[in-house]
């Protein structure tokens, strides 16, 4: 089973005179434990892809299958409890990395449990081992504004990667780090991807970063010209 699966995906902003078609017609499968970047120029549809299969954005047509669950067939299925299902099956990764200031590096992580009705003392072992698996356990009581980018962006994967998600969605999470940094965590990605079975798919401008990945889906003016399905 693929871990995400779309077909025939589009996207239109606003309407009549306004209306905007961000994608039109953009079919792609990820497999489990595979890292996918998503490349292009500004403006190419990119974001609205990934949030796509985040569930943040409503596809105007098209169909988006998550871990063998659909989830839009020309727009969301009724019923579907789309909060929960981001919850359980999706982890998010962020360029701003989007730590909760009063909240430790532990307790970054442990929200992302309880609020998945994990009980605290659990949710505090899960937290510490994530932490430890990311080289992270020394510095678990301090507070972001404590942390360098690259710290703070390992607490962000261990945040994203609390519930077990079966598909990670990063949107530029090297953009803000040193080239050395950005080589650790993408290495730390590709290890997750193949460790967990988890599929990854990363936005990236960075070509830097190109390497690390399985295979690269790209996207011009709405439309994926390369790398949709890798099998
Ligand atoms: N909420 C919105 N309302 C109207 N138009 C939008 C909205 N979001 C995106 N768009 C438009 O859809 C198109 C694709 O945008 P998208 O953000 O997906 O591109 P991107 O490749 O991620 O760009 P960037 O690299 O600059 O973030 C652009 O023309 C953009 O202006």
């Amino acid at each position: 089973m693929y871990a995400v699966e779309v077909e025939n995906l589009t996207k239109i902003y606003g309407s009549g005179e306004r209306a905007v078609t961000a994608l039109t017609g953009a079919s792609f499968r990820v497999k489990p434990g595979e890292l996918v970047a998503v490349l292009g120029p500004s403006g190419s549809g990119k974001t609205t892809l990934l949030t796509s299969v985040g569930l943040v954005t409503e596809p105007t047509r098209g169909r988006v299958t998550i871990d063998g669950l659909t989830v839009a067939d020309d727009g969301w299925l009724p019923g579907l409890d789309l909060k929960r299902i981001r919850r359980e099956r999706l982890g998010f990764i962020f360029q701003a990395h989007n730590l909760i200031p009063f909240l430790t590096a532990l307790e970054n992580v442990t929200v992302a449990l309880t609020i998945n009705g994990i009980g605290a003392k659990e949710a505090k072992q899960r937290g510490m081992e994530l932490l430890e698996s990311l080289g992270l356990a020394h510095r678990h009581d301090n507070y972001p504004a404590n942390l360098s980018g690259g710290e703070s962006q390992r607490v962000a994967i261990a945040r994203a990667l609390a519930n077990q998600p079966k598909v990670i969605l990063a949107d530029e999470p090297t953009a803000a780090l040193d080239t050395e940094n950005g080589k650790n965590v993408m290495a730390l990605l590709k290890k997750l991807a193949v460790g967990n079975r988890s599929a990854i798919m990363v936005v990236t401008h960075d070509h830097r970063m190109v390497e690390g990945f399985d295979r690269v889906i790209a996207v011009r003016d709405g439309t994926l010209v390369d790398g949709a399905d890798g099998s």
